[in-house]
């Protein structure tokens, strides 16, 4: 790691701002004195957060994130991003700045920095606070390979990450996996209601619901079998599992799940303009 990445901002300094910085600093890539973050000033929560819980500096000018940082996240609300782009672009110029903002293009991005900034757009997900995010990148035009490196570096400490061929996949990546944890937390919560309505105490079947969801994606991504094989090896003939799953089936789960995606991703496409 270069020393350009010894300081990092954030413009923007809420949940996901929070996720990231704790899983930097949990991987031992960074620490708090590392990190700087703006919310709006009416914001107490998240100042509260950087300052008391990350022990991190929490302003309320973005100018001075982008005065004190070479690497910049914009981590705001995308309804928010151009006005903060307009308060730091007089200090852009020669930055380096990461967008995790959903439906929010480079070139907007672009057209408001200094000309010779660089531009990254990533979508991280919020288990990067306990290290097990998966993101994807896109890079601007100015971005380059050393950034992308520093961009992988900063993502690989907290989950996984890899490199999109075009930025009109971002979208649908936000949809499955940028917005993904709120679909399996309400999985992981119609299990459990499941398990209490059968008479589990609710403490266990949180536990139980939480385990099943990990350990079933550790099973997909370390045997890499297909998923359908795996759901086979779970059901016998006359088992409880065909029953349920035949349950699932009748009520269109997968129509489900593949429709939450769409929506999601439907929803990104009408804020990027970006079609597929
Ligand atoms: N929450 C999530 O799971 C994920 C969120 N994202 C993206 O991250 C971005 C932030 O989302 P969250 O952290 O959930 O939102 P949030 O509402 O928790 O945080 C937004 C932050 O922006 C700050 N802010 C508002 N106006 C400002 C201004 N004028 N100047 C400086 N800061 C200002 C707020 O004070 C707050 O700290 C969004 O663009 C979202 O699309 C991306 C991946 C996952
Ligand atoms: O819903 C949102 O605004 C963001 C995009 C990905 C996760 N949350």
């Amino acid at each position: 790691m270069t020393n350009r990445i010894l300081k990092i901002g954030f413009l923007g300094a809420g949940k996901m701002a929070q996720a990231l910085s704790k899983g930097f600093i949990k991987s031992g890539l960074l620490s708090s004195q590392h990190l700087i973050a703006s919310a709006h000033p009416s914001d107490e929560a998240s100042l509260k957060a950087f300052r008391d819980d990350l022990k991190a500096e929490a302003v309320t000018q973005n100018q001075l994130v982008v005065e004190k940082s070479e690497i910049i996240f914009i981590s705001t609300k995308p309804n928010v991003v151009k006005t903060v782009l307009h308060d730091v672009k007089a200090l852009s110029s020669g930055k380096l700045f990461i967008s995790i903002a959903m439906g929010t293009t480079l070139d907007e991005i672009q057209k408001i920095l200094a000309h010779d900034s660089r531009i990254i757009r990533v979508m991280p997900n919020i288990p990067a606070t306990v290290l097990e995010s998966c993101s994807v990148f896109v890079r601007g035009k100015n971005a380059t390979d050393d950034d992308a490196n520093i961009v992988q570096k900063l993502l690989k400490s907290i989950g996984t990450c890899e490199e999109l061929t075009t930025e009109s996949l971002m979208d649908v990546c936000t949809g499955l996996s940028g917005s993904g944890p709120a679909y399996v937390f309400l999985l992981i919560e119609s299990l459990a209601d499941g398990g209490v309505k059968c008479g589990l105490p609710r403490d266990l079947a949180y536990r139980l619901a939480a385990q099943t969801v990990l350990g079933s994606g550790k099973l997909v991504i370390d045997s890499n079998i297909h998923p359908a094989i795996l759901k086979d090896n779970v059901m016998s003939p006359l088992g409880s599992t065909a029953y349920g799953v035949h349950y699932l089936e009748k009520n269109n789960f997968r129509n489900t799940i593949i429709g939450a995606v769409e929506a999601a991703t439907n929803r990104c496409r009408e804020i990027s303009g970006i079609s597929k």
